[in-house]
């Protein structure tokens, strides 16, 4: 656990009572970038706390490194990296620059004008099927980072959605490739490969798979016609047969969860076009802005990231909750789970010596499905579950306003729920009031009571449009950065995928019953022998 010393009160507080006590407290609690506001106000952090954390940010340094990532320092070290995702949604005016000096403004402008004329085109119909009519439907195969974002923002965008039919093939199980593919007319179907790496093994089976799908039912000269790609590899493209003019690249200094603003956004471009598109990159280089100018008491991706390791480092909270008030976010607790866990699972710092402690779980569904399942454990539970809640004031259905009056009102009643629980003793009460008998209340009264004093955040929008979606997540993006700078751990790498990739690549042969498996551990070749019979026995 983190030396808590410095802070005035590493003692539990009581939310209720910090409430009470400050009739300010929203205020003070609360800030704005435009009409995003977070709430902070029902955390159980003092004005004394805060005002320590923002110390603390200060002591870590959190400014000067924030400055590097901006100034494209290759502050990513282990991979000897820029990260610079924000030159993606940057202007050229903005002037980033590459770890070697060079402006990178142009380049990519230039990929988004290539990104922007065939998004058009096949909107459009410009670009067309190998037999000239319009594509229907757009299948993006891609895992992690070059799935996630771009599914995870055409749901959040539906509204905006006027392009063809968008699917997403991430998964190597044959049941995700093979159900997305029954339901598709090759002739009218547009895949779009995208790996950074072009190496993925799940993503170039599945566009194996795809290939195949095309030129057995359309002849291999479709395939050209069918197929577009998205990679930093651009000759592992062309060997894959994907024609120049079709491959749209990015650069080493995005990190694949970092990508959703770069080529990789391709399938949104199609989706909602590339006006949208656009707006949904200016509202992320709004928050860009913000992070980099605003002074760290005012700093929304600083606070956010300072509480959220306060309870994770201080309070020692293993998990957290992202619930979205939002059917249309559904996929954003995934998307987080990628950004956070991948970025700050870590057990060593920048200097590869061990941490005690590194990011939390994070989880989620959306509300208010998630109080029909969960969330009676994040009230009643033993452990402590900070909830992060997500939520616009205004729907796109404003003939269905009774629905939103309805969701907001669960959304607050939540968070109000954890902070205030409910006593024994008032459940008794209300037992009596209902006409129980004094012995009946007195027995049900413990099961009815709720410990409260469970903290939560709440995130407010006017409406999930396309620059609120770049807001929201690039203050997600920057508060893991602030959480990596208090932990001082590298949120750029992931070493720790490796080790399954390569141990999968020697099951193969295995699996497939070749090969000898006494290297192998004695439940790992159990289970090898567990699948060779049920594979053999009718
Ligand atoms: O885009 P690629 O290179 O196929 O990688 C997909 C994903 O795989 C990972 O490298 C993890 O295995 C992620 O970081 C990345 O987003």
């Amino acid at each position: 656990m983190t030396d808590t010393s410095t802070f005035p009160a590493a003692a539990p507080r009581d939310l209720r009572t910090l409430l009470q006590d400050d009739p300010g407290r929203f205020g003070r609690f609360s800030r704005h970038l435009g009409d995003m506001l977070l709430d902070l106000s029902k955390c159980a952090v003092s004005s004394e706390d805060l005002a320590a954390l923002i110390a603390h940010a200060r002591d870590k340094r959190i400014e000067a490194r924030r400055d590097a990532m901006f100034a494209g320092r290759p502050i990513n070290e282990s991979e000897n990296r820029a990260v610079l995702h924000v030159a993606l949604r940057g202007r050229i005016e903005d002037g980033y620059k590459d770890a070697a000096g060079r402006p990178v403004g142009d380049e990519v402008e230039g990929v988004l004008k290539a990104m922007t004329a065939f998004a058009e085109g096949v909107r459009t119909g410009a670009v067309a099927a190998s037999d000239g009519r319009p594509f229907t439907d757009v299948v993006n195969i891609g895992i992690g980072g070059s799935d996630l974002g771009p599914a995870m923002a055409t749901l959040a965008l539906a509204p905006y959605h006027d392009g063809p039919r968008l699917h997403y093939v991430s998964n190597v199980d044959s049941a995700h490739i093979a159900d997305t593919l029954k339901e598709l007319d090759p002739a009218r179907t547009l895949f779009i490969v995208a790996s950074k790496t072009f190496t993925t093994i799940e993503t170039m089976t599945n566009a194996g798979t795809a290939r195949a799908w095309i030129a057995g039912s359309l002849g291999e000269s479709a395939v050209g016609a069918h197929f577009c790609a998205v990679s930093t590899a651009l000759d592992k493209v062309a060997a894959f047969g994907i024609e120049e003019s079709r491959a749209f690249g990015f650069w080493d200094w995005v990190g694949g969860r970092y990508s959703l603003w770069s080529a990789i956004g391709l399938p949104i471009m199609i989706a909602v076009g590339p006006a949208n598109f656009r707006a949904m990159l200016a509202g992320a280089r709004e928050m860009d802005r913000h992070f980099a100018d605003a002074p760290l008491e005012t700093n929304l991706p600083v606070l956010l990231g300072l509480v959220g390791w306060w309870h994770r480092a201080v309070r020692g909270y293993p998990t957290r909750a992202v619930i979205p008030y939002d059917q249309r976010l559904a996929r954003l607790p995934a998307y987080l789970q990628q950004l956070d866990m991948e970025s700050n699972g870590k057990s060593v710092d920048t200097e590869g010596r061990p941490v005690s402690v590194s990011g939390p779980v994070v989880w989620g569904e959306p509300g208010t499905n998630g109080q029909h399942a969960f969330f009676q454990l994040l009230h009643q539970g033993t452990d402590v579950v900070p909830v992060e809640f997500i939520v616009g004031a205004r729907s796109h259905e404003p003939s269905l306003q009774a629905h939103q009056d309805l969701l907001l009102a669960n959304c607050l009643a939540q968070s109000e729920a954890l902070m205030k629980g409910r006593t024994v003793e008032e459940a008794k009460t209300q037992l009596l009031d209902a006409g129980r008998s004094e012995e009946d209340a007195a027995r049900i009264a413990p099961f009815r009571a709720f410990a409260g004093n469970k903290p939560s955040i709440t995130i407010l929008y006017r409406l999930l449009d396309p620059a609120t979606l770049g807001r929201l997540v690039a203050l997600y993006e920057h508060r893991v950065f602030v959480e990596a700078q208090l932990f001082g751990i590298n949120a750029f790498d992931q070493w720790g995928v490796e080790l399954g990739k390569e141990l999968a690549s020697q099951l193969v042969p295995l699996v497939a019953g070749e090969g000898d498996d006494g290297a192998k551990d004695a439940s790992t070749r159990g289970l090898l022998q567990a699948i060779k019979t049920m594979r053999t026995t009718p």
